[in-house]
């Protein structure tokens, strides 16, 4: 028996305004536990099949599976909660709540999964566990989001979209602000984190000497018919 997907995507159509289509992707898949690089230049669609592979979006015509789940057919409240308990988003802009503190925000993450069997004390311990991989100081979880510097909000990010145990990490250009130093340790914790999680990674990003750190790279302008 193969190994099931992560990812399948099958005849996909997406535009904004019509007339003018945005991804046309034939058939792409990623496999379980498969760290895919996505590139490609600035408006070529990433953020868009980001949104998409995340259920924020819904294709105009097509397919797309999330470990055996038909996330595209499903009504938008089951797309929420699908994303909420078995998707980790971090996006460009981190999205942390700046009053609460590190541990509020991580437990936001929770509440909307509907993880209720994880107690507030459980939810604490795997918070702590989380921030030791991703080598970050435990008084933290007591200190406001927006005390904190970029590189350890953008960690917190990593830590939040990881707290629910998700198959699937999509993650859009999270290094822009870091220096080359700071680069290269956020994305060793990104990948040692999520190779021990046992989580798929989607990886978006502009700097291609990235790249290197993946099992595969992938043009988007090459999948996508509509950029031809
Ligand atoms: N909400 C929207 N409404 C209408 N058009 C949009 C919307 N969001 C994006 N677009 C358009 O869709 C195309 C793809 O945009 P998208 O943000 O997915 O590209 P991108 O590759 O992620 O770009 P960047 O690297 O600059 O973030 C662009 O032409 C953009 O102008």
């Amino acid at each position: 028996m193969s190994a099931p997907l992560a990812i399948q995507i099958d005849k996909l159509r997406f535009a904004y305004d019509a007339g003018k289509p945005v991804l046309a992707i034939e058939n792409w898949q990623v496999k379980t536990q498969e760290r895919v690089f996505l590139y490609g230049p600035s408006g070529c669609g990433k953020s868009t099949l980001l949104s998409l592979m995340s259920g924020l979006l819904v294709p105009n015509e097509g397919s797309i599976t999330i470990d055996e789940t038909l996330i595209s057919s499903l009504k938008p409240s089951e797309r929420d909660s699908y994303r909420a308990q078995h998707i980790g988003v971090v996006l460009q802009q981190f999205n942390l709540v700046p009053y609460l503190s590190v541990i509020d925000n991580i437990k936001l993450a929770c509440y909307f999964s509907k993880n209720m069997d994880d107690n507030s004390v459980g939810i604490e311990e795997h918070a702590s566990e989380l921030l030791l991989k991703l080598q970050l100081p435990l008084d933290l979880l007591h200190q406001r989001a927006d005390a904190l510097s970029v590189g350890q909000q953008q960690r917190i990010a990593i830590a939040r979209a990881l707290i629910n145990t998700p198959r699937l990490m999509i993650v859009d250009e999270p290094t822009s602000a870091l220096d080359e130093d700071a680069t290269s340790a956020f994305m060793d914790v990104l990948l040692e984190t999520v190779h021990s999680c046992k989580a798929s990674l989607i990886f978006v990003s502009h700097d291609k000497r990235l790249s290197t750190y993946f099992d595969r790279v992938q043009s988007l302008p090459d999948l996508n018919e509509a950029a031809k």
